[in-house]
């Protein structure tokens, strides 16, 4: 299996919690490489080619919201298989339903606002990590 690359996002309430490095320690326990890795803010120009899938949806306006309460922690993980195995570190989507030793079902809190506030993105398949690590790290892209 060739080596892949995944765009993981620590989301605002995973770095208001001071969660950075035990996540990333997460990543590293289990062999991924970082190839990249940055605090930064999203906006709702990136926001809207992230979830370029859920924009129609009727909780966008929350994704949007939570996602720009504050700094955001983007990384570049490589390894093998490293896109399902993020998934699985990660946990269901949902806090309350994720996993104990996951890092939702472990860092992942429900807010009275009923907002669906989950610590951490990562890319789904090969696809959209590469035009997430496009979207996140654009200065990584070689210009002509
Ligand atoms: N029912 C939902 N209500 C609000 N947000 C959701 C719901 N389902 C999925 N999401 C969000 O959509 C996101 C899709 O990718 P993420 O892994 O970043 O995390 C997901 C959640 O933040």
């Amino acid at each position: 299996m060739a080596t892949e690359r995944t765009l993981i996002l620590i989301k605002p309430d995973g770095v208001k919690a001071h969660h950075i490095g035990q996540i990333i320690t997460r990543i590293e326990d289990k062999g991924y490489s970082i190839d990249g890795l940055k605090v930064t803010m999203a906006t709702p120009e990136l926001l809207k080619k992230h979830y370029v899938e859920k924009v129609d949806k009727p909780y966008f306006s929350e994704i949007e919201h939570y996602m720009l309460e504050g700094p955001i922690v983007a990384i570049i993980a490589s390894g093998s298989r490293v896109i399902k195995g993020i998934h699985t570190l990660a946990g269901d989507t949902s806090p309350n339903q994720a996993a104990p030793g996951t890092i939702r079902g472990d860092f992942g809190r429900m807010f009275d606002d009923g907002i669906l506030r989950n610590v951490i993105h990562s890319s789904d398949n090969p696809q959209n990590a590469e035009k997430e690590i496009r979207l996140w790290f654009p200065e990584l892209i070689p210009q002509p």
